[in-house]
This record gives structure tokens, C-alpha cells and sequence, in this order.
């Protein structure tokens, strides 16, 4: 190698230091009683040699944060810039499943080098590995091994580097994340990841979008809309002042499409969903542990959020602890008190200001572009501090089936767009409430055969059993509700009679 090359690349400092610290290793094995390892001179003097002398800089960047073990986002947007910028440069590539586990994603393999020039400089990457000295015994693989990718460049371009290079780096690293990485679902109910994280997760495949929910199309075109105006609005919420993050609150009866929904934004935002237990919290710190964990471009959802906490903030009782409090007062025996005791202690105690903190509080706004969706089957018993507007910026009621939402459902279970009992079917869901899963399900066939005329006929007459039902209902609230009448009349007559007997 040229003696200009060598220096270019910053081998010739680097050689000069092995040289150094070749006579220090031969020094040290000299000292028969010597105390250091000989690679410690080494590490010590032999690469402060090198730094003193050189006119390069290097930058280093760990793959892991070493406080709270956690994958760094700035090593994940090199990794992703290097892996589209490299791929054709280095001679010993990796390959990963790329999105949707479709392609085949090639990047720069552990301990290869690549150059590139950047408005006349020239950077040098490489990719490093260490594995740990110690071997430990590990449940998890390459729990030890650490990743790190290490920037050299001339000191001249220090101030291009960190005024332009990097952000150039990481912007165009998360543009290639974003293209290429495969969505995710993460769960906070499972055994802790491989990496150290409270969250587990698996790849997102739900195949909800927009086109397959059945609602008001009118509606539809204004969520959309607005999910599209948030996705781009970074430099209005900066200008604003505010965190770039929407709160959602879908409510409705079970089967609406709440969930589907969530599948659908994050299909159509090509965003990852936290699916947070708010139930297995065990309080608000763990929570905000949870929240900075997560990443940006993500939806965290607390499904039935009804269900995890009551209005003030504590968690509700379910049935069978209810029971069991039952017992406790039948049988209040020391061993059952202990027992409650140590539930208690595992029980989420999570509080409805800790919430309120997880969702506006200040650490809320790290990463930015995130969206919050609550869903509950019952929006009346929920804290209006919890969906206040500027929190839950926008409240979505998914409701019972219309006549728009069945012909979306009828295309896409049966690729029909009229048929002459669609009119019938119309008047019926007029006149009745059913979901949007119950009429899937009927158009659902059985033998994944389609007959389309079989599947309006079921769910004719699922209709008609519906509205005898609702009919039965309303005639039974009714007879109640007289009989109410009846008892106060008679109960207003007899106090009348009693006053006329005082009289
Ligand atoms: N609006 C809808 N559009 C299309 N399909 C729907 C819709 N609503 C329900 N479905 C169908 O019914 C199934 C159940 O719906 P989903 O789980 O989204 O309801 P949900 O409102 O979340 O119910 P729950 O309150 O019980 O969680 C879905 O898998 C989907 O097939
Ligand atoms: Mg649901």
C-alpha cells in the first residue's frame, strides 16, 4: 500500500502504533514479575500514540446505550444508511429478510470497511464487533457480543461532519428504515425480549385497511385525512410548540371495527402499534419505562381502557377477586389475608395521573410522531380528564352497521357491488342495529365457496331475527315501564288516602 494511501486511510498512524505498542508488548513480556496484561500497554499508551500523531478523527457509535441497554436509534439509521449505501462497496455482505419478509435486505457485513465522498470529503465506515473477553453463560444468543460502527475523516471537516454529515446520515437512514424494515407489533405482556426491552414483539401483518372497513365513507375520508395531515405536519407542531402526537379514542359496541381500524392506521401511517396491558403495570414508573421504550413513527393502543382503570384511578375489580373478598369477610382467616396482601402487592397500581402524565406529561414527547388510541365499549365511564379534547384530540364513534358500511363489507367478501336484494337488506339495516362483524360473518361462507345469493339470504334473515329480538325487547321495556306507572299511582293514591285520614 502507497505511503499517501496509508495516511489517507489512517493505516500509517495505525501501524506506527502497532510498532509502538510491539516494543511495549516486548518490553512487558521482558518483566518477568510485571503486574499489567501486555495488550492493556497497549490499549492504554499504544492508541494515545496513534490519536496524538494522527490527523484523522474517528467517531464511534455503540449499538447499544449502555445505561438503559437499549438498540441506539442513531446505530440503527447508520446501519440502514450504510446498508443501502454500501451494499455495492463491500466484498462480505449480510443478508436480513427485508419488509414483509418479501426481499432480501444486503448490508455491510461485521469488520468491513466502506469510503464515501460527501460535498468533497472523504469518510471512511467500518463495522466492528467485540465479543466479551469473559465467557459467561448466556440463556440468550450473542447476549455479549457488541456492535459499534467507527467514522474516521480529516480534522479539517470536523465542523462539516457535525453540522451537516451526520444529520445527512440519519435523516437518510430513517427515510431507508422507514422503505425497508418490516413493521411490528410490540406486547408489554410477555417475557422480556432478547435485547434487554420490557416489550416483546413479532412482525405486523393484519391485512385491515381503509378500503376494507366498513363505515361512513365520509368519515372515512376525514380520518384518513387527518392522519395523512399529521404524518406530514413535523414542522407545524414545531412551530406550534407542541408534541407531534394525536390521541384517538375509537369507542362503540363490540364488533364495530375498533380494532380493525387500529390495523388500518398503522397499514396506512406504515407505523409499528405498542399494544400496551395497562392491567400488568405495575406502576406509574414502570409505565414511563414502557413509554421510553418505545420508538417513534408508532401507535400505542390501550384497548378497553374502560377495563384497566376506574375513575379514580385505581384498578377495577374483576369478578373473581371480588369473590374472593367475599370469602375473605365469610372466612377472614390470617392465611387469606396474606394471600390478598401479596396480590395487592403484584397488582397494577398504575394511577389515572400517572396516565395522564404517560400520555401529556414531558417525557411524552420524546421520538414525536406518535398517535395514542384508546378504544372502549363504554365512552360514558370513562374520566373526561383522561379524553378531554387536546388529549384525545379526536373521538371516533364506530357504530352499528349502515347501509354504506354493508356494500364495502359485500365487495370484499363477495365482489358485489348491487344485486336486487341489496334493497332489502338496505330498509332492514334502517330499521336495525347489528354489527359490522355480525354481517361479515354472514357473508363469510362456510365453505369459503363464494355463493353470493346464499350469504344475502343468511344475513336476511340474520337481520329479521334482530329486529324480532329488538322488537321483543322494546315491547318487555315497555310493559316495565308501565307497571313502574302503575306502582307509583297506586303508591301516590295511598299516601293521598292517608293524608285524608290525618285530615
Ligand atoms: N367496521 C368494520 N369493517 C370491516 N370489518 C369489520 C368491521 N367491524 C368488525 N369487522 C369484522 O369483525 C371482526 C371483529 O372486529 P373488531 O375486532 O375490529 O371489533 P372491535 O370493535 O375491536 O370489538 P371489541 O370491542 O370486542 O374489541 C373483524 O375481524 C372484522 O372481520
Ligand atoms: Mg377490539
Amino acid at each position: 500500500m502507497e505511503i499517501k494511501e496509508m495516511m489517507m486511510t489512517g493505516k500509517l498512524w495505525t501501524s506506527l502504533g502497532s510498532t509502538a505498542a510491539a516494543l511495549m508488548v516486548g518490553w512487558a513480556m521482558f518483566q518477568p514479575f510485571c503486574p499489567l496484561d501486555p495488550r492493556d500497554y497497549f490499549n492504554k499508551y499504544g492508541h494515545k500514540l496513534v490519536t496524538f500523531f494522527s490527523p484523522y478523527i474517528e467517531i464511534r457509535f455503540s449499538e447499544f446505550d449502555a445505561k438503559r441497554f437499549k438498540r441506539s436509534e442513531v446505530y440503527s439509521a447508520i446501519e440502514a444508511y450504510l446498508m443501502f449505501n454500501s451494499s455495492k462497496q463491500a466484498k462480505r455482505l449480510k443478508a436480513d429478510a427485508g419488509k414483509n419478509s418479501r426481499s432480501v435486505v444486503l448490508s455491510m457485513d461485521d469488520e468491513e470497511q466502506v469510503t464515501e465522498e460527501f460535498q468533497g470529503a472523504t469518510f471512511w465506515w467500518s463495522s466492528y464487533k467485540t465479543v466479551s473477553r469473559a465467557a459467561m453463560f448466556s440463556y440468550y444468543p450473542n447476549s455479549d457480543e457488541k456492535r459499534y460502527y467507527v467514522l474516521t475523516f480529516h480534522k479539517r471537516y470536523r465542523d462539516l461532519v457535525t453540522v451537516s454529515y451526520l444529520n445527512h446520515v440519519i435523516e437518510e437512514g430513517k427515510t431507508v428504515r422507514v422503505t425497508n424494515k418490516q413493521r411490528k407489533i410490540y406486547t408489554n405482556n410477555g417475557s422480556d425480549d432478547s435485547d434487554g426491552s420490557n416489550w416483546s414483539h413479532v412482525v405486523f401483518e393484519h391485512p385491515s385497511t381503509f378500503q376494507t372497513l366498513a363505515m361512513d365513507p365520509k368519515k372515512k375520508t376525514e380520518i384518513m385525512e387527518d392522519l395523512i395531515t399529521f404524518k406530514k405536519s413535523k414542522d407545524y407542531y414545531k412551530k406550534i410548540g407542541k408534541a407531534w402526537k394525536r390521541g384517538y379514542l375509537l369507542y362503540g359496541p363490540p364488533g364495530t371495527g375498533k380494532s380493525s381500524m387500529i390495523a388500518a392506521i398503522a397499514n396506512l401511517l406504515d407505523y409499528d402499534v405498542y399494544d400496551l396491558e395497562l392491567t400488568i403495570v405495575k406502576n406509574n414508573t414502570e409505565l414511563r419505562k414502557l413509554l421510553i421504550e418505545t420508538s417513534g413513527k408508532s401507535i400505542i393502543v390501550i384497548e378497553d381502557i374502560d377495563c384497566s382503570l376506574d375513575l379514580t384511578g385505581q384498578r377495577k375489580k374483576n369478578k373473581k377477586e371480588k369473590e374472593k373478598e367475599k370469602k375473605e369477610g365469610e372466612a377472614n382467616s390470617d392465611a387469606i389475608k396474606e394471600e390478598e396482601e401479596k396480590r395487592k402487592d403484584k397488582e397494577s397500581k398504575v394511577t389515572l395521573s400517572g396516565l395522564l402524565n404517560f400520555i401529556d406529561g414531558l417525557w411524552s414527547a420524546i421520538g414525536g410522531e406518535r398517535l395514542i388510541i384508546f378504544t372502549t365499549n363504554c365512552v360514558d365511564q370513562l374520566d373526561p380528564a383522561l379524553i378531554r379534547r387536546g388529549r384525545m384530540d379526536k373521538h371516533i364513534e364506530m357504530s352499528y352497521c349502515s347501509y354504506e358500511g354493508f356494500k364495502v363489507l359485500a365487495k370484499n367478501y363477495l365482489d358485489l357491488e348491487s344485486d336486487p336484494l341489496f334493497d332489502t337488506i338496505h330498509g332492514l339495516l334502517n330499521d336495525t342495529e347489528i354489527t359490522p362483524a355480525d354481517v361479515a360473518e354472514n357473508l363469510m361462507s362456510k365453505t369459503f365457496e363464494v355463493n353470493a345469493k346464499e350469504c344475502l339470504e343468511a344475513l336476511i334473515s340474520a337481520l329479521l331475527e334482530a329486529k324480532e329480538r329488538a322488537r321483543l325487547k322494546a315491547d318487555e321495556a315497555m310493559a316495565a315501564a308501565k307497571k313502574v306507572g302503575e306502582t307509583s299511582t297506586l303508591t301516590q293514591e295511598d299516601e293521598e288516602g292517608r293524608e285524608g285520614i290525618v285530615d
